[in-house]
């Protein structure tokens, strides 16, 4: 059994009563509901970034850092790349000769086929029939180079960093195809054909940016796509008649060429290139933080079909592990609505706001999170300080991290180390901060807070005892399979209470 407390409880919290027994068989198949794509073990799939890398180093060695950097080091480029992409030229169109036949001397009239086939005769006694196709005002439909491939971002749930982009960081769409015509113009010349567009899949939730420039898309949802370079639009075909059939070819077709220099109307346009920064935000409602080895992914593994890396030294996540929460049965047809995508992200230490550790990259895979989820080591020497070294390294991240609602898990209470002081360590970590309510508007109140306010203007006056209590502060062991449902229920409540007021940052 476990103890679970709630912070306006905390004067009147119960012991926890252990039952003995080491192993606390848990109902898996309630909590196991939906596997995700980081189901997977972490291991295989370093494994197969870093043979990717090495196959695509081969073809751009150029490109990136050294593959070697990129498979070793692999946490500090997962979620941060920077891309070139150009999108496909216009296909050329042609320089046409006129045909012989004498009788396309004059537009038809207008007339409503478009596109139609006109089969006029030729001069009496030549036997040649001229054909052409025409446009709807009746002149001469004269072919097109075909437009440039675009160059197309789409958000793929089966793409889970951007990794790739750093051994293969050019990326070009295909050229429009020329106009295939021979030379004379005649009904079967064809447009060129259109360069197909260039999708690349990106994981969900990567922000677009111009590099060193302004956002384009926040690639937030499955199948959210930006279009980044658009390619070139296909030239023209132009006639090419001797001076003395020029009126003819004018009546046909306005686009005749009119001297040599138009000739350049016929090159297709060249198409867009742009460098773009792709930023990884993990998408995940409920993030695990806390200091290295507290047991976050230990949790994760507990309650989600995700298997990352544990181990008993520190940093053993290098990226986030992502795992899906199943719904809460007891709520029959809405469990569904209760599920939750829950992010591992690798330990904070002192000093990671400034770079320390995994530093800051990793603070800002918070940002999509609704619901916060702090593990504490309840065994380590100094819990409580351990707490609060995490809570600063997300204030000073960003102080808007403190204002969301959180669980505080005192992990590995099957140690009798941690046994003797959970209830004390449960009360000191509820005491820090302040009791908050939310008005009609959402907006959060103090009511009462244990320390006193010097400066509460600004977030940088602020300190942890500023910023909202604990929802709750729950005993568990997530190895030992103890406190685990008490724990699902607080979050699942922290959820609820927070999907209607909290909206999430860009
Ligand atoms: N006794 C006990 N050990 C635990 C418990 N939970 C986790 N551990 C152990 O603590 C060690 C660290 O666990 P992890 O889950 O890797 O910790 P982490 O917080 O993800 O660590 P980092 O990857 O460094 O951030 C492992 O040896 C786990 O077996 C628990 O409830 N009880």
């Amino acid at each position: 059994m476990a103890t679970v407390l709630l912070p306006s409880h905390v004067a009147s919290h119960r012991r926890a009563a252990f039952s003995g027994g080491s192993h606390h068989p848990l109902p898996l198949t309630d909590l196991l509901v939906c596997a995700t794509r980081a189901a997977a073990s972490r291991r295989p799939r370093s494994i197969a970034v870093s043979c990717r890398v090495a196959t695509r180093a081969k073809e751009s060695p150029s490109a990136g850092p050294p593959p070697k950097a990129l498979a070793k080091e692999a946490h500090k480029y997962f979620d941060h790349a920077v891309v070139s992409v150009r999108a496909g030229d216009g296909g050329h169109g042609a320089v046409l000769n006129m045909p012989p036949g004498p009788s396309t001397d004059a537009a038809p009239k207008a007339r409503g086929g478009g596109g139609r086939v006109d089969k006029s005769k030729g001069k009496k006694g030549s036997g040649k029939k001229v054909s052409y196709k025409r446009n709807y005002d009746g002149s001469v439909s004269l072919p097109m180079g075909g437009h440039g491939g675009d160059v197309v971002l789409y958000a793929d749930e089966a793409e889970e960093t951007l990794l790739e982009f750093h051994s293969k960081a050019r990326h070009c769409a295909k050229r429009g195809g020329n106009v295939g015509a021979n030379g004379t113009m005649s009904s079967r010349m064809h447009n060129g054909s259109a360069g197909e567009t260039l999708r690349i899949p990106v994981p969900v939730g990567t922000v677009v940016r111009r590099k060193k420039g302004s956002v384009l898309a926040d690639l937030a949802h499955p199948g959210d796509e930006v279009l980044v370079a658009r390619g070139g639009q296909g030239g023209i075909s132009l006639i090419d008649a001797p001076e003395y059939r020029r009126g003819k070819a004018m009546a046909l077709s306005p686009n005749v060429m009119r001297d040599v220099t138009d000739k350049v109307l016929t090159h297709g346009q060249p198409g867009e290139e742009i460098s773009l920064e792709l930023i990884l935000r993990v998408v995940a409602d409920v993030g695990l933080v806390g200091l290295p080895n507290a047991g976050k992914s230990t949790l994760l593994s507990a309650i989600t079909l995700a298997r990352p890396d544990i181990a008993d030294y520190p940093f053993t996540t290098l990226m986030p592990n992502l795992g899906r929460l199943g719904g809460d049965p007891s709520l029959g047809a809405l469990q569904f609505s209760s599920g939750a995508t829950l992010a591992d992200l690798p330990g904070l230490i002192e000093g990671a706001h400034l770079g320390k550790g995994l530093g800051r990259n990793f603070l800002r895979h918070l940002r999509r999170t609704r619901v916060i989820v702090h593990v504490v080591d309840a065994a380590a020497d100094d819990p409580v300080n351990d707490y609060k070294i995490v809570r600063e390294e997300l204030r000073m991240y960003n102080p808007k991290y403190l204002e969301r609602p959180y669980v505080v898990v005192l992990n590995k209470i099957d140690l009798p180390k941690a046994q003797d002081r959970l209830s004390s360590l449960a009360f000191d970590i509820s005491s820090v901060g302040c009791e908050e309510c939310h008005d009609k508007n959402g907006s959060i109140e103090k009511l009462t807070r244990n320390k006193s306010r010097h400066h509460a203007s600004e977030d940088d006056d602020k300190d942890l005892g500023d910023y909202p209590r604990p929802q709750a502060v729950i005993g568990a062991s997530v190895l030992r399979h103890i406190g685990i449902d008490e724990m699902l229920k607080e979050i699942r409540t922290a959820l609820a209470k927070c999907s209607d007021r909290m909206s999430l940052e860009p």
